[in-house]
């Protein structure tokens, strides 16, 4: 049977990677405050030097360093008060070294200044200016180009946007961002036993989990959720949602009817709608039966019905793709050893206990498993576990 030819992760993400690059690439411009949380399409580079100017970081008297040179309480340096700089407004004065020009924190230093002295180490005689410490150069100055040079890279493509980075790019003058379009989805939950939130359950119903903690993810990835939809196992109908699913989205998630089971029809569907499975069958654990197909240039894919594993392989097959910068996973003790069949990639829950990360173990029906797990940890599939004491890498859910 077709269903036991399993394709593993890697060679699954290749082939979406390969077939549908199109969805992955759109781009849009974006105003800059609506930027934040997408991921950056292009390098983000300067276009402005921050500051456009040198500028004193203190309220004090800007001078030649030099002139500074073994001042103290004792014997302070008398300088000549020339004007004052204001604020938002150029500094046409120049000073020598016997010369000093008052400027308030952020204020322009004058031309020939190369150090301020705080106000606190100054005494004021009419028009002298006593100082009774000695400064170095560049102290208490944020010289132009010193935060941001015109052209420096502010951001890789690729990237999430963080209120940070937003900040950043308002002083490199930067209005618009180009950033990654994700995917849209449409998710459809099959299975007669399925029922939508709030139902009355009769005996053998249960309620629809998988499409609210799929959709929950694709609201988190920044994805745009197009519709979802619950169908019983009824061939025709499950066409028709298919159709319209692929209609209004570019990738088409279906939630059970994946594994081999009279009703399951997810692959007939698929194919009498003349798409192509290109996977059915991953060697991985949980969610072997997942089903990755296309119909009319569009992803579908069909996950397992167990609620861990739906949640497990849209992370797996997809997160790389959507939430590029899912950032590092911790490194951990394992506490306890974690057995694994080897040629299935392993995701593993655990919760965390100190540094330790310690296995949880549970069935892929039961949802609380990952309600209660902190993250996963993945084993490769040319291993066969880790041992108890192994460094691991932990994933936060
Ligand atoms: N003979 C075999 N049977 C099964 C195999 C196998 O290799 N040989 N694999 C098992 C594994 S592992 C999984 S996972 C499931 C996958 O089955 P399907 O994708 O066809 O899913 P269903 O049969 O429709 O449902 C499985 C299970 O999940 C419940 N379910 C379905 N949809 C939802 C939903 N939206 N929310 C919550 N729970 C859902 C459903 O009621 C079933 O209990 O196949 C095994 N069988
Ligand atoms: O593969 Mo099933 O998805 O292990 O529960």
């Amino acid at each position: 049977m077709d269903f036991f030819k399993v394709t593993s992760l890697e060679e699954s993400k290749k082939i979406i990677r390969k077939q549908f690059i199109e969805i992955f690439s759109k781009k849009e411009i974006v105003p800059l405050s609506e930027s934040i949380g997408r991921y950056s399409a292009s390098k983000i580079v300067s276009r402005d030097s921050v500051p456009s100017f040198d500028k004193s970081t203190v309220d004090g008297y800007a001078v030649k360093a030099e002139s500074t040179h073994g001042a103290s309480d004792s014997i302070p340096s008398m300088l000549n008060l020339k004007g004052e700089a204001e604020m938002g407004k150029e500094n046409t004065y120049t000073i020598d070294s016997s010369e000093t020009v008052y400027v308030p924190t952020g204020g322009m230093i004058p031309c020939g200044a190369d150090a301020v002295v705080m106000i606190e180490y100054s005494e004021v005689l009419g028009d002298e200016i006593f100082l009774n410490t000695s400064v170095a150069k560049g102290e208490n100055i944020i010289y132009r180009g010193e935060d941001l040079e015109k052209n420096d890279i502010l951001l890789e493509s690729g990237k999430k946007i963080r209120p940070q980075n937003i900040g950043t790019f308002a002083a490199g003058g930067i209005t618009e961002v180009e950033v990654s379009v994700n995917p849209s989805f449409y998710i459809i939950s099959t299975g007669d036993e399925v029922k939508s939130l709030g139902s009355e359950l009769k005996p053998g119903e249960i309620i629809d989990i998988n499409s609210y903690t799929l959709e929950a993810l694709v609201n988190e990835w920044g994805s745009k959720l197009k519709g979802r939809t619950l169908v019983g196992d009824n061939l025709e109908l499950l066409k028709n949602e298919i159709k319209k699913g692929i209609e209004v989205s570019d990738i088409l998630i279906l939630s059970g009817g994946s594994s081999v089971g009279s009703k399951d029809y997810t692959c007939r569907a698929i194919k009498e709608l003349g798409g192509e499975i290109m996977v059915h069958g991953m060697s991985i654990k949980p969610g072997k039966p997942t089903i990755i197909g296309g119909v009319h240039g569009k992803l579908v894919i069909g996950l397992p019905g167990h609620p861990v594993s739906a949640l497990m392989v849209f992370k797996a097959l997809l997160e790389d793709f959507l939430n590029k910068d899912k950032g590092k996973s911790y490194r951990m003790i394992l506490k306890k050893e974690i057995h694994s069949t080897p040629g299935r990639t392993t995701y593993q829950p655990v919760v965390i206990d100190g540094e330790y990360a310690v296995p949880l173990h549970g069935k892929s029906g039961v949802i609380s498993l990952l309600n209660k797990a902190f993250g996963y940890t993945i084993i490769p599939s040319d291993k066969e576990g880790f041992n108890s004491g192994d460094i691991v890498d932990v994933w936060a859910f």
